[in-house]
Parts: C-alpha cells; sequence; structure tokens
C-alpha cells in the first residue's frame, strides 16, 4: 500500500457512463464530423448518461476545443506510469491534467497484449493518473482460451490484484471496464448474463468504500444490444470501440 494521495474525484455509479475510444483511428476533418454529430444526437435525445470520448493523443486538444462547455468529456487511451524524464514517447498525466482531461484508459487488453504491459505496471499508470486529478478507467479481461480454461475469475483477479495492493481510495477513484479480449471488435458480445457474472464477482472483490465505483462493459457493444448489458444489475456503462466512430450508433448507445 501506497501513501499517495490522489487529485481524482470519487467516483460512482449514480449516471451511466459511456465512453468512446477511438482507438487509433481520425482525423482533424472526421473528428469534427463526428464530434458534431455526437453532440447534436445526445442533445436531441436528451441523453441523461455521463459521456466521454478518448482520442488519439495528436487530437486531444482539437477533441478539447470541440467539446468545450459542453456536458462530454474527454480523456486518453494511455498514459505514462512516470512523472517525466526520459521516457521518449510517452505522455505524462500532469501534461493531460494541465489542459483538462478527465479520464484515461490504462491496460486496454491491446496495449496489453501488443506492448506487453503487465499488471503491475498498469495498477502504477492508474496510480500516476489519480494522483493528478485524472479518472483511470482500468481495462480487464479474459482471453477465449483462459474462458475455455475455466480461468476467467483468476485471470480477473490477478489483473486487479495490483490496483487492489495500492489501498482502498486508489479503487474508489477507479472506473473499472471488463472487456472479454474475445469479444472486442470481433461482433462476438458477451451475453448479458456472461457479462453480469464477472461484473458481479468484480463488485464481490471491490473494498466496501468502493463497492459503488462504475464497472463498465466492453467488447462488440452496439445500439441493438447495449440496453439489455446495461440493464443488468452490475453493469453501469459501456466502454465502445467501433460503434463510437459512428455519431448515431454512439449516441444510440449513451441513450440506451
Ligand atoms: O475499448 C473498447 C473496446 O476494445 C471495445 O471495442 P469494440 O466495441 O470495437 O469491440
Amino acid at each position: 500500500m501506497t501513501d499517495a494521495s490522489y487529485k481524482s474525484d470519487l467516483v460512482t455509479r449514480a449516471n451511466k457512463l459511456v465512453i468512446g475510444n477511438w482507438k487509433m483511428n481520425g482525423s482533424m476533418e472526421s473528428n469534427h464530423a463526428l464530434l458534431d454529430g455526437v453532440l447534436v444526437g445526445l442533445e436531441q435525445a436528451g441523453c441523461k448518461a455521463v459521456v466521454a470520448v478518448c482520442s488519439p493523443f495528436p487530437y486531444l486538444a482539437q477533441v478539447a476545443g470541440l467539446l468545450k462547455g459542453t456536458a462530454v468529456s474527454w480523456g486518453a487511451q494511455d498514459v505514462s506510469a512516470h512523472g517525466q524524464g526520459a521516457y521518449t514517447g510517452e505522455v505524462s498525466a500532469a501534461m493531460l491534467s494541465e489542459f483538462g482531461c478527465r479520464w484515461a484508459i490504462v491496460g486496454h487488453s491491446e496495449r496489453r497484449a501488443m506492448h506487453q504491459e503487465s499488471a503491475q505496471l498498469v495498477a502504477d499508470k492508474a496510480e500516476a493518473a489519480a494522483t493528478v486529478g485524472l479518472t483511470p478507467v482500468f481495462c480487464v479481461g479474459e482471453t477465449l482460451a483462459e474462458r475455455e480454461a475455466d480461468r476467467v475469475q483468476s485471470v480477473i483477479a490477478a489483473q486487479l490484484a495490483p490496483l487492489f495492493a495500492k489501498g482502498d481510495d486508489l479503487v474508489a477513484r477507479t472506473v473499472v471496464a471488463y472487456e472479454p479480449v474475445w469479444a472486442i471488435g470481433t461482433g462476438k458480445t458477451a451475453s448479458p448474463e456472461q457479462a453480469q457474472q464477472v461484473h458481479g464477482f468484480i463488485r464481490a472483490q471491490l473494498p466496501a468504500s468502493a463497492k459503488s465505483i462504475p464497472l463498465l462493459y466492453g467488447g462488440s457493444v452496439k445500439p441493438d444490444n447495449a440496453a439489455t448489458l446495461f440493464a443488468m444489475d452490475d453493469i453501469d456503462g459501456g466502454l465502445i470501440g467501433g460503434a463510437a466512430l459512428v455519431a448515431k450508433d454512439f449516441v444510440a448507445i449513451a441513450a440506451a
């Protein structure tokens, strides 16, 4: 356990939370059109959910400008575990915070798999984010092989353990996103019951003071399955990939 004190707010599941992860997609022109469509669509739908988008780093300033004065917040798709220094290519939490970043995704399965990010590194990133006031969106999830080997709970528990080891205060300032790797970008969504089973497991593992943090589901969420997923007891919203790139789909999911 560390002595870190965090500047980020405590987060609760009082409102549905829908976060778009654009991954490595976009352009100045398409971002503008997408956000115009999202903002108009959310207003027309009378959407009550908390909505955010996480763009690639080069577009964060553009996104910040386009979202200024709106109810939609923005975040980054990754953040360095380090404060500053000789870390070529990394972006610190303080740099993001300086111009209004609200969220930082950490531990997305694409980064765990393609960039060999360890569970400890992901927890260190979450701590770095919360230390300067960003809310970490902490991704966990099993591969298909791990599911078939009946290892879902042990895999998720191992991914969460280094976060929990940093103390209850950090956990209470974190959003956890369950994203089964086999459902990401594949069109194979976990059934609402499969997702709820894991969300219920995660909720049960949370320390008492963090029981009401939002637990998001991610993995091929679309307008036609969002409502049934979000209706489950422990699913408080979604982390949306492909559908976040289509304004009407993202709005439909946020309004589901
Ligand atoms: O971060 C988002 C997830 O990886 C889900 O992506 P997807 O909605 O394209 O399956």
